[in-house]
């Protein structure tokens, strides 16, 4: 048995913020290694799946730890199509959420609904949680492009099942499969985004877990904490900051006023990498490839300009969330969708993270040190 020291009041504790540095437990996921710039799901560097397989290949390795062979991924691709539709309630649930709230709150309400419909919630066996996570991955899309769609006061366009997961939809969002280069630099986009071992999201997916609790409601926080701008919700201000900006001649005096007032960049530094993130040159150069194929390079200009005097004044790299921003903006993409779009690619990355803490796991519970008052007698 393992011997903990019991906290000791009067002792004073090394407190771990944000537990930077801290090792919290083991997973065979992935890898991030930050004096390489190196990324691996399960063994394989991210670019060269990226660069060579399909996101339902990646979604496959990433939950059984292995890429599929033929016959498996045709199997696991059959089941992903028949999945995609919404049902009647989902449907209605989605057409009474206002148009005021984020789109992130309908995504992560849609979750948590999912949970009310599923009479299995509760089991929470290797097999029936990797059933669960292959319906939202496979209901994810429709849904946000549902959203999408009646924002722009358009009716919502049913699953295409003879169309991959990312024909589908971008087909669903726009009515039209675009070309090639765009499709490919989309499913760059959700390769790279679908996995980063303990990040904040996933961290509150694997707390959820360990209290036993059921995989809706560990996407559901999963999803709560990624909208946030200092993980997931980046890609969007990041978007909203080059609209600022407007033009490549105005960047360098914006990002210099910015770090004047000692005011954040979103898109640039990472908590683990500190010499850049090995995602980036990837979806850079899709980000580049969008860009000369829509004859529009206004916003890789002011990529390039706001990296260069970013990196001159304080050292610190873009990290994926900067490509990432403009890349989907160029694919026509509204802002506010961004960051549900992250989530259609990392519910692989979480529900992998879920299983995997279900298999071993422990209570995830720190502790604290107290520096409120002493303690004190009520007044009579
Ligand atoms: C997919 C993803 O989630 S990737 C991350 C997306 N988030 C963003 O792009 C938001 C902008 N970036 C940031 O806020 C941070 O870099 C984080 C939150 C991602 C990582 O932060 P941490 O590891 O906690 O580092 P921390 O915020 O303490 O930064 C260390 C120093 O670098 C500075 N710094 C870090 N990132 C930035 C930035 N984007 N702009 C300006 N300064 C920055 C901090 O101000 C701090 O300076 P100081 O020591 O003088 O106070
Ligand atoms: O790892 C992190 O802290 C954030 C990140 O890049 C991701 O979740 O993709």
């Amino acid at each position: 048995m393992n011997s903990v020291a019991a906290p000791n009041e009067t002792a004073t504790p090394t407190i771990h913020k944000g537990l930077a540095g801290v090792v919290v437990d083991t997973t065979a996921i992935s890898k991030v290694v930050p004096e390489t710039n190196s990324l691996t799901y399960r063994g394989y560097a991210v670019q060269d799946l990226a660069a060579r397989c399909s996101f339902e290949q990646v979604a496959y390795l990433l939950w059984y730890g292995e890429l599929p062979a033929d016959a498996e991924l045709a199997a696991f691709t059959q089941r992903e199509r028949a999945n995609r539709r919404i049902d009647r309630s989902t449907a209605a649930l989605l057409s009474r959420m206002p148009e005021t709230c984020h789109p992130m709150d309908v995504v992560r309400t849609a979750i948590s609904f999912l949970g009310t419909e599923d009479p299995a919630e509760d089991d929470s066996s290797p097999e029936a949680n990797l059933d669960k996570a292959l319906r939202m991955l496979a209901v994810l899309p429709t849904i946000v492009a549902a959203d999408m769609r009646r924002r722009r006061g358009l009716d919502p366009i049913a699953p295409h099942h003879g169309l991959g997961y990312a024909e589908n939809f971008l087909n669903m969002c726009f009515g039209e499969v675009p070309d090639r280069v765009i499709v490919r630099a989309f499913e760059k986009s959700m390769v790279l985004y679908a996995e980063h071992s303990f990040n904040a999201s996933t961290f509150a997916a694997r707390v959820v877990t360990s209290t036993q609790s059921d995989i809706y409601s560990a996407v559901t926080a999963a999803i709560g904490a990624l909208k946030g701008s200092l993980h997931g919700g980046a890609n969007e201000a990041v978007m909203y900051d080059m609209i600022e900006i407007d033009r490549p001649e105005r960047a360098s005096e914006w990002l210099t006023s910015k770090l004047d007032r000692r005011e954040k960049v979103m898109g640039f530094g990472h908590r683990v990498y500190k010499n850049g993130d090995s995602r980036v040159p990837t979806m850079k150069e899709a980000l580049t490839e969008v860009s000369r194929h829509l004859g529009d390079t206004r916003w890789l200009q002011i990529y390039g300009e706001l990296e260069t005097v970013m990196v001159e004044r304080t050292g610190i790299k873009p990290n994926l969330d900067f490509p990432t921003g403009p890349a989907y903006h160029l694919m026509g993409f509204e802002i506010d969708s961004f960051t549900p779009i992250f989530v259609m690619s990392r519910i692989t990355g979480w529900t992998a993270h879920i299983i995997e803490q279900t298999a071993a796991n422990a209570l995830i519970r720190p502790l604290s040190s107290y520096d409120g008052p002493p303690q004190r007698a009520l007044s009579a």
